[in-house]
């Protein structure tokens, strides 16, 4: 996969730009707040439809400005697309593939991969269960593009549900016996089902992409970290799934929704479902967020990016773009080695930079030097 061009209009600090990417490697080099994590997000939205840094359309457009628009060339195995994205601050996003407006936003999803690893991405071992599941869902997206549809049903699903349990509690704290209670019982019932049959397909969806993301983060967790270290990654679910089977997993989901009702309609909110999921990682049987030091922790990470990268590339039979937001100067001169070299000529990656000087010379040699100042592109 090779992304060629990108065109940003009125986009974040961007008032009008063209971006050529004339190599494999590309390297973003500018004082900090001039716009560089802004074009890597403009590619994470073509990749994902999400920013990882605000759930606002609004936030992304230039201040003073009611819509903005992405739209980027990228050459794929079977062919060249366009693809465009227009923003606007009420919300309503306009989207198109070669020209062609598309009603739905799974048609646009698949069409660009992109693995971004910033220095926040420590957060995945430090950070709330929330920031887990965000990557595991994006990670997901991208593998199948449908996940998109199954885990925006499975929220639709949850948040009337507890819209449902809100009104059970006001119902039950007027008046306990009145006929209307009992039929938003019976509502919730049906609810129930439903919430069952959405969480279970996350519920799956997520334990078999850990499934496959260990042995992969496992083999590149031993070379960088030279030792003999056990890295484990367990995705812990509030459902019980020792097997795979969807009738036993929903089956389960309903008689835990059972257990908990009393403490549901305590609380107003739904508390069963992979809402509430987490993963947890683990070095030498020890959680890596309480016990593994801030290096253990770099390593981790590092090698849970790779391990994506090489998965996505396995999934989708090409290798996906590298975004790496200020994150070499992080890594300590073996890591950086080994990213570079896990990367070589594979990946198209694009890396941000505040100065030169940490980069490796070949790596230099064979990169195209983008400055970027003030949401202005200079290409050399
Ligand atoms: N919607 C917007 N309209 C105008 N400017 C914006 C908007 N959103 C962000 N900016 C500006 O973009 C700049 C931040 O750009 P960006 O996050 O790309 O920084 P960067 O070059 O990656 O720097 P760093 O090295 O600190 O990460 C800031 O100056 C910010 O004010």
């Amino acid at each position: 996969m090779y992304l060629k061009n990108i065109h940003l209009y009125t986009f974040r600090n961007y008032y009008k730009q063209s971006v050529n990417l004339q190599s494999q490697k590309t390297i973003l080099l500018g004082n900090n707040a001039q716009g560089k994590s802004n074009l890597l997000e403009a590619i994470e939205l073509l990749a994902t439809l999400k920013s990882h840094r605000t759930r606002r359309d609004q936030d992304l457009i230039l201040e003073g400005e009611k819509s903005s628009q992405i739209t980027a060339n990228v050459e794929r195995i079977y062919g060249q697309s366009e693809l465009s994205i227009t923003l606007r601050s009420s919300g309503k996003r306009s989207l198109m593939l070669n020209h062609e407006k598309l009603h739905r936003h799974l048609e646009f999803l698949g069409h660009i991969n992109a693995v971004e690893f910033s220095c926040l991405d420590l957060d995945l071992v430090r950070g709330s269960p929330e920031i887990r599941r965000i990557w595991l869902d994006t990670l997901l997206i991208q593998l199948e593009p449908i996940y998109a549809h199954i885990i925006n049903q499975y929220h639709k699903i949850l948040r009337q549900r507890n819209s449902l349990l809100k009104i059970i509690r006001k119902q039950f704290n007027d008046s306990k016996k009145s006929d209307n209670f009992m039929t938003t019982i019976s509502q919730l019932k049906l609810w129930d089902e439903q919430l069952a049959e959405a969480g279970t397909r996350v519920t799956r969806r997520r334990n078999r992409v850990i499934q496959r993301l260990v042995p992969l983060a496992q083999k590149w967790h031993k070379s960088i970290s030279g030792k003999a270290e056990l890295l484990d990654i367990n995705y812990l679910s509030n459902i019980t799934i020792e097997n795979e089977n969807h009738q036993t997993i929903q089956q389960r989901f309903l008689e835990k929704i059972e257990q908990r009702s009393i403490i549901e309609r305590n609380l107003a909110t739904t508390v069963v479902g992979p809402h509430r999921d987490d993963v947890e990682f683990n070095i030498n049987k020890n959680q890596a967020k309480f016990y593994g030091s801030q290096g253990q922790q770099r390593t981790l990470v590092l090698a849970i990016k790779l391990a994506e990268l090489q998965l996505i590339e396995d999934v989708i039979g090409e290798p996906p773009l590298l975004l790496l937001d200020d994150v070499l100067a992080e890594l300590d001169h073996n890591r950086q080695k080994q990213l570079l070299e896990a990367i070589q000529g594979k990946f198209q990656t694009l890396i941000t930079t505040t100065h030169l000087p940490t980069f490796d010379t070949e790596w230099l040699k064979s990169s195209q030097i983008i400055k970027v100042e003030r949401g202005k592109i200079f290409q050399f």
